[in-house]
């Protein structure tokens, strides 16, 4: 098991960023297909970017809520390794994919009070891996992707039988203290290192990714 702190860096869209982020050292990259996100990239684009990421760097696709046949277009065009659902996707729907995909899933569980927490063990029966994300605002525009952080004293301690990522509002300030807190071994961050919605800043995902590297055990 590796004893660096695995980092996803979430809703890249330039090849410059991307480039960025593996340099740094970003074991996850996420490709956002959400059309109301600043961060959502175009299939054609997306296969660009993705078909340069090198080996042992995760590509992962984050979907909404998509049906079989947007899974279908989008997974027969973009060379992926993992996909995460960060909509309503109940247990069923995502075994459902899981197996008809034959990819590795990720389940964005929202977390905001204590009674969120039961549905992070219902998802660990049928996905790969959880994002244990802030639950979004109820009128947020955006799932996820809003960099708001939850209380992470919630999961202090914590543990779940499958690898789980944190997720929500984390910065290159703040990262450490959320890993010290939780314990998270896998950390998730998109606004925290963009200049703008959407637009990420290489010199904020170097800086978040060295902030981890403190953390290696
Ligand atoms: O990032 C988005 O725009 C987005 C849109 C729709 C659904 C999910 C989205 N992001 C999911 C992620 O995995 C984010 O990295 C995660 O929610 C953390 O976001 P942030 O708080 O901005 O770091």
């Amino acid at each position: 098991m590796s004893r660096d702190i695995h980092v996803k860096i979430c809703g890249l869209s330039t090849a410059e960023t991307l480039a960025s982020a593996v340099a740094f050292g970003a074991r996850y990259v996420g490709f956002v297909f959400f059309a109301k996100s600043p961060r959502n990239v175009a299939l054609p684009l997306a296969a660009t970017l993705a078909a340069s990421v090198p080996e042992g760097v995760c590509k992962v696709a984050l979907t909404v809520n998509a049906d079989d046949v947007t899974l279908d277009h989008l997974i027969d065009t973009v060379p992926l390794d993992m996909l995460q659902l960060h909509g309503a996707e109940d247990p069923d729907r995502v075994a459902q994919i899981r197996t008809r995909f034959g990819l590795p899933v990720m389940k964005a569980v929202g977390v905001a009070h204590e009674s969120d927490l039961p549905a992070l063990l219902d998802y660990q029966q049928v996905a790969d891996q959880i994002l244990v994300d802030a639950k979004p605002p109820r009128h947020a525009e955006l799932p996820g992707g809003n960099g708001l952080a939850f209380d992470w004293r919630l999961i202090a301690g914590r543990r779940w039988p499958v690898p789980w990522m944190l997720a929500g509002g984390l910065t290159p300030n703040n990262v450490g203290e959320a890993i010290a807190m939780t314990g998270a071994r896998q950390v998730d961050v998109s606004s925290g290192v963009e200049s703008a919605p959407g637009v990420k800043d290489s010199s904020q995902i170097r800086t978040f990714l060295a902030a981890t590297s403190a953390y290696a055990i």
